[in-house]
């Protein structure tokens, strides 16, 4: 096919010297992206080593592409070392039947555990009363530090693993949350972009101590994340634990009942368990926790804006005489800008992740061939002065002066690869940064 314009790419390492120096002269990656669109338009290519990515960065293309012929865009591209250690389980590097049944059951769960409603909210308020007693505890002459980060961090942590396996993170089991972060943040440093992109036989037979060292960064976060999942089910097996099918506790014991009705089903084994633990905890810690941390330094910025939001915030609530509620969403029109801003400013994904195109696509009047990587730039998307005037500027008015633009920002992706912690990540948010905002 013919790939959209872009910069001139060399032999073997494409783009990549453009890239780097780009990302150093602009001071970060979304604004060099945005320097490409400027040049190229809305779509173009980067060769990233060998390999052509086409990007979208504006909102009526990633609509068309992602959304309205999404079918043809649904398959991640995976780097081969995750296929090879997931054998195609889990939902975040996944394809097929397996992701799609994954994705399905786990919508589903989230919304029968509440997500977005009531039930949800009280588990998030809980957290938020248990996390401002510890606060309270460790306050001396009535003032207590915080570390505002590892705040977030935890009362993230804390929500998720309730939501998971029923436990939230306190005295008793900090070991257990500092343990995991430590896991993933070094599994996290273990990565190159060699290791993602090299072909495992080669990794394997030509590099096999880089190819242990992976293998085992990423099973060590995998095990740690399904312990007590696997724990449960032995004690299932053996009588010693009572699964209500009806109304399951928490999400492993959702996919446990489900698993017992599809025994000969690959998407419900324990290995399947395993890789969705991981995902969702992966995907649903840092993202969220880091748009909090981000808000509230950009709060702490702006105190023109804290005060809005608390006047709007008292009002809402009787002078502060109860806790703000979920439903009151659509009485706190400027908190809600807020929010919306402190997403568009945070740009936590830079670029959705890559997708592969099946069979031949026109994106944009370009005829694609099958298998083109492609991917939306987020950041780039949330930065165009012709969408978001003066983008740098943090101005929650702009969401409310043109509610269309709303409609814009699109911080969880866009189509059948879309967040699907997108309502439980809202939901945080709206409570969360009402509280410690
Ligand atoms: C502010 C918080 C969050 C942000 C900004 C965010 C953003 C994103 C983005 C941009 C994607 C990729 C979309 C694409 O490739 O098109 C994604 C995927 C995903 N997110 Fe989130 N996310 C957040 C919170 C969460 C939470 C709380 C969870 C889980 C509880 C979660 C679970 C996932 C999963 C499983 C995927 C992969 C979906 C699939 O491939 O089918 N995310 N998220």
């Amino acid at each position: 096919g013919k790939l959209p314009p872009g910069p001139l790419a060399l032999p073997i390492i494409g783009n990549i010297p453009q890239l780097a120096y780009y990302i150093w002269r602009e001071k970060g990656i979304v604004p060099a992206f945005d320097l490409f669109r400027k040049k190229y338009g809305n779509v173009f290519t980067l060769w990233v080593g060998p390999f052509p990515h086409v990007s979208i960065c504006d909102y009526n293309t990633n609509q068309e592409v992602f959304v309205k012929n999404g079918n043809r865009y649904k398959n991640r591209l995976l780097p081969p070392i995750f296929d090879h250690l997931s054998e195609g389980h889990g939902l975040v590097f996944s394809n097929g039947e397996i992701w799609a049944e994954m994705r399905r059951f786990t919508l589903l769960t989230l919304r029968n555990m509440g997500v977005g409603r009531d039930v949800m909210e009280e588990k998030i308020m809980e957290e938020l009363d248990a996390r401002c007693e510890d606060l309270n505890l460790q306050a001396v002459d009535g003032i207590t530090i915080v570390n505002t980060s590892e705040l977030f961090n935890v009362t993230v942590g804390s929500i998720i693993n309730s939501m998971l396996v029923g436990k939230r993170f306190d005295e008793h089991n900090m070991h257990e949350f500092n343990r995991l972060q430590q896991l993933v943040h070094d599994s996290g440093e273990v990565f190159t972009p060699f290791d993602l992109t090299t072909p495992v036989w080669i990794l394997k037979y030509f590099f096999p101590k880089r190819y242990r060292l992976v293998m085992d960064s990423m099973l060590a976060v995998n095990e740690y994340v399904a312990r007590e999942a696997k724990q449960r089910f032995e004690d299932l097996k053996n009588g010693l634990y009572e699964l209500d099918r009806e109304n399951p506790n928490d999400f492993v014991d959702a996919f446990l009942a489900k698993m017992e009705k599809n025994e000969d089903n690959p998407a419900y084994s324990m290995k399947s368990l395993e890789f969705v633990l991981a995902d969702l905890w992966s995907a649903g810690q840092d993202t969220t926790s880091t748009t909090l941390t981000s808000g509230f330094n950009k709060l702490v910025n702006n105190p023109e804006v804290i005060k809005k939001v608390r006047e709007e915030l008292l009002k809402v609530t009787d002078n502060g005489s109860r806790p703000l509620s979920l439903k009151d969403k659509t009485r706190t029109p400027y908190f809600n800008a807020t929010l919306a801003e402190i997403q568009r400013c945070a740009s936590i994904g830079n670029v959705s992740l890559w997708k592969t195109s099946e069979g031949k696509t026109t994106v944009n009047g370009y005829e694609l061939g099958d298998g083109v990587i492609l991917t939306s730039q987020l950041g780039a998307l949330h930065i165009n002065e012709n969408v978001f005037e003066n983008p740098e500027k943090f101005h929650p008015e702009r969401f409310i002066e043109n509610e269309k633009l709303l409609h814009q920002l699109i911080p969880f992706g866009i189509g059948k690869r879309s967040c699907i912690g997108e309502n439980l990540a809202r939901s945080e948010l709206y409570l969360v940064k009402s509280l410690f905002g």
